[in-house]
């Protein structure tokens, strides 16, 4: 079964469809990313495949689990949505133990995984003692990631997951979600930043306007079916969304 799968997933506010007819297969312990441009609808799906949000019809699983199970769905999915909840009094350790208390969390096993996340996001013991009102972008990303991941999920859900992170730490996050596909994590990565998606993706989807319009290997996508010449994933991302896609369909219906 895939880690992921959706079946004409659609999501509706008033007039606005948000999401429409969303058909997703996403293979266990690989990274899927998923792109678009604003307002294409990428944080409403991560909201319904994470149970924050009920679609409007269609339906999905993730980790075999249908998304409208909500209680169900909670130990199989790490999420870090653009705007993390984080607790501005506590510390960040007091932050990362709450969540693992909230998740059940063997204590030490844990602790030593706070202390091993913390160490590779350069967070230093003091850091660590610090409140998060105190913390910068950065340093909040770097907890935000932490706690995402904190319970080995089947399925991490990651919104910008480099968002405000200096070159270093951008990097070690690569490197751990290459390790969390190592460990049988299926990654489900949105973000702007197609340098990252091109280094770790498995398979890019693009949303344009709702609608899934491309999905492929990076490697297919960036390269030119008419000429077979190579172009970035930056570009592709701009021809495959520059226009209305529905109405190149109908001009090559209609010539
Ligand atoms: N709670 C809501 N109420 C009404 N409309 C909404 C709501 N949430 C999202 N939308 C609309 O749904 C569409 C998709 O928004 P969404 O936030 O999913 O896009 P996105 O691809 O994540 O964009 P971005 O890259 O800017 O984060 C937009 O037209 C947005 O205005």
């Amino acid at each position: 079964m895939p880690a992921i799968e959706t079946s004409a997933l659609t999501k509706r506010y008033g007039s606005t469809t948000a999401v429409d007819q969303l058909d997703l297969s996403v293979p266990d312990g690989t990274v899927y990313g998923f792109l678009g441009p604003n307002g294409a609808g990428k944080t409403t799906t991560m909201r319904m495949l994470t149970g924050l949000t009920t679609p409007t019809s269609g339906s999905a699983t993730v980790a075999n689990v249908p998304v409208t199970d909500r209680d169900a769905l909670r130990p199989h999915i790490g999420y870090l949505p653009e705007e993390p909840p984080l607790y501005e009094q506590a510390t960040a350790y007091e932050q990362l133990e709450y969540i693992a208390g909230l998740r059940d969390l063997p204590e030490q096993q844990t602790k030593e995984r706070i202390d091993e996340l913390l160490g590779r996001l350069d967070l230093s013991p003091d850091d660590a003692a610090t409140r998060i009102a105190d913390y910068s972008k950065g340093m909040r990303q770097k907890v935000a990631y932490i706690q995402a991941i904190l319970h080995d999920p089947d399925v991490a859900f990651l919104d910008e997951p480099t968002s405000g992170l200096d070159p270093r730490a951008a990097r070690t996050i690569r490197e751990l979600i290459g390790e969390l596909t190592d460990q049988g994590t299926t990654v489900f990565l949105s973000t702007h930043i197609l340098p990252v998606v091109e280094a770790v993706a498995d398979t890019v989807g693009i949303l344009y306007d709702g609608r899934l319009v491309a999905e492929d290997t990076p490697s297919q996508l960036t390269q030119r079916a008419e000429t077979g010449e190579t172009r970035t994933l930056e570009e592709a991302f701009l021809e495959i969304t520059s226009s209305d896609p529905a109405a190149d369909d109908a001009e090559a219906t209609h010539g």
